[in-house]
């Protein structure tokens, strides 16, 4: 199910267009009466800080009853202690790692690749002892940058050196950056565990909440089974 998936995520890759910015509708932002739409609110950059507790519970449908719990954690290094408390009863982390930055750097250290940075926290993910049962789900993000970045012709090989001689096109990036995510869950899982990934543009309210769908459907499968229902 996962392949099937990420293969979709490549075709929207594909087709995906660049996000307008909030300079380009400053008019319609700047109107009195403004209200923001659902797209206003996912390009708007709000820092989460700390962890912050979403609870849901379904009233209708096959899960009627279910209340969910998500936990929004700040990304940023400063705020990566405040997950540990989380970690004891979870069924599982959506990791989003974002693909077009593998040219830039850490906004609290220069030194250091956001990349790299998201690869070295996703093998820390996946090597955990207490995480070993969690079910780990990878969105490759902002792939509508990637897309833009390398029509504008910046070229990843510059960046990431492994990246060879490869086709400089978004396809074969995200397969490529996919497959160095895939291999460090392989190397370093303290126990054999599936690789779920997905190919994501989160602005894209439309095509993400087809992911998310996917994504609850998935964990929910995981968790019934692990509980013996299924
Ligand atoms: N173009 C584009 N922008 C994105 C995408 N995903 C997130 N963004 C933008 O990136 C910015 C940062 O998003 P946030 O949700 O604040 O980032 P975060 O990862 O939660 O950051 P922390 O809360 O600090 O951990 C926002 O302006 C988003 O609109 C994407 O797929 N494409
Ligand atoms: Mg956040």
């Amino acid at each position: 199910m996962a392949a099937l998936w990420a293969d979709a995520g490549i075709q929207a890759l594909l087709r995906h267009e660049v996000k307008r910015s909030f300079l380009d509708d400053v008019a319609r932002v700047a109107a009195r009466g403004y209200e923001p739409s659902d797209d206003d609110v996912v390009r708007a950059r709000l820092r989460t800080m700390g962890v912050q507790e979403y609870r849901f519970k379904f009233e209708r449908g096959s899960e009627s009853g279910r209340e969910w719990f998500i936990y929004d954690v700040g990304g940023a290094r400063s705020s990566r202690h405040a997950w540990f408390p989380y970690f004891d009863d979870i069924n599982a982390i959506i990791f989003l790692a974002p693909i077009s930055c593998f040219d830039e750097k850490l906004a609290e250290d220069p030194s250091v690749n956001r990349l790299q940075d998201s690869m070295l926290l996703w093998k820390a993910v996946c090597s955990s002892k207490l995480l070993k049962k969690v079910q780990l789900i990878l969105f490759l993000n902002k792939c509508d940058l990637l897309h833009a970045k390398l029509a504008r012709g910046v070229k990843v090989a510059r960046y990431v050196m492994t990246y060879g001689d490869r086709s400089n096109d978004a396809r074969t990036a995200a397969k490529y950056f996919r497959q160095q995510f895939k291999d460090l869950l392989t190397r370093h899982s303290p126990e054999q565990r599936e690789f779920y990934s997905f190919l994501t543009t989160a602005v894209d309210t439309k095509a993400t909440a087809v992911t998310v769908a996917a994504v609850r459907e998935g964990i929910q499968r995981n968790h019934l089974k692990d509980a013996d229902i299924l």
